[in-house]
């Protein structure tokens, strides 16, 4: 292996996203496969053993952070897929990052993305940018019915970032005179409305809905296949080597933000 080459471990290799994943490395210039990582597996050896530099994982919201610290102690990067991430895991990888990362210039990297989706990360951008313009604002999104976790990663992060740029711009809550069955009101994110549907034939979808009297905009993207995924996947594998710490969102390494 030339020493140009970065070397990448796919951990839930045998997965919908991992296996796509791995053929997208093994495509890709400049990327080599060296190790199918899933279930049963000890994470941690089989990154080290394989001399990976960067570990992607794509795996399920319930394991997903004890695989990051084991690919950090076996010395690599880590860029993730999986979603169900929330502010206390995310910290305690920071946490991780920190120590590991003392006094050294060439630190490792962790980068977190709900969706890799180039539409995905654009749809979120525009929404964070249009949300103080409207009274009301809610999301839906529409996965297939294989999908473990609801509201999904991609609508948390869409709703956590229109719920910050309305109260930037000093906006009351939306509207909504219901008083029973809030059930059917969907689930509240950071005081946003988000709505989850799964249906056979689905991939993977969302709506941004903003409203004003007399007014909406929608704001729609759809993944009708998950290679629509792999160029930011492989962007990211590319890019954490550079970047020590955190990032969570591709926004950042699109220079989007
Ligand atoms: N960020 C994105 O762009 C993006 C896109 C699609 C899916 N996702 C997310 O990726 C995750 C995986 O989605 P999927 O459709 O590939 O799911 P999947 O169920 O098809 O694949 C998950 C894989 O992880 C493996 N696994 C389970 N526990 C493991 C462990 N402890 N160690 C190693 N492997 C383990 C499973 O055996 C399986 O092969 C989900 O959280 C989903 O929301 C993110
Ligand atoms: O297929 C899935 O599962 C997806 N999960 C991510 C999410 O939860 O946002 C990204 C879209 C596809």
């Amino acid at each position: 292996m030339s020493s140009s080459v970065v070397p990448v471990a796919v951990v839930g290799a045998a997965g919908r996203m991992g296996a796509t994943t791995c053929a997208a490395v093994e495509e890709a210039d400049g990327l080599e496969l060296v190790a199918r990582i899933d279930a049963g597996d000890d994470v941690g050896a089989a990154v080290r053993d394989s001399g990976a530099l960067v570990a992607v994982d794509f795996t399920v919201p319930a394991v997903t952070e004890a695989n990051v610290h084991a690919i950090l102690d076996a010395g690599a990067h880590a860029v993730v897929g999986t979603t169900g991430w929330d502010e206390a895991s995310r910290s305690r990888v920071v946490e991780h990052l920190d120590r590991l990362n003392a006094g050294r210039e060439d630190g490792l990297g962790v980068l977190i993305a709900p969706n890799f989706g180039l539409s995905a990360v654009l749809a979120m951008t525009f929404a964070a940018k249009a949300a103080r313009y409207f009274e009301s604002a809610e999301v839906v999104e529409l996965h297939h019915p294989n999908k473990v976790d609801a509201p999904s990663g991609t609508a948390r992060h869409t709703a956590a970032a229109i719920a910050a740029a309305r109260a930037d711009a000093g906006l009351a809550p939306s509207p909504d005179a219901t008083e029973s069955g809030w059930e059917a009101r969907g689930a509240d994110v950071d005081g946003v409305r988000v709505h989850a549907v799964r249906l056979r034939g689905l991939v993977a979808h969302e709506e941004i809905l903003f409203g004003n009297v007399g007014e909406q905009l929608t704001i729609r993207q759809d993944s009708f296949d998950r290679a629509s995924f792999m160029p930011g996947v492989l962007l990211a594998v590319r890019e954490v080597v550079g970047r020590p710490g955190l990032t969570v969102g591709l926004e950042h390494v699109l220079d989007l933000t």
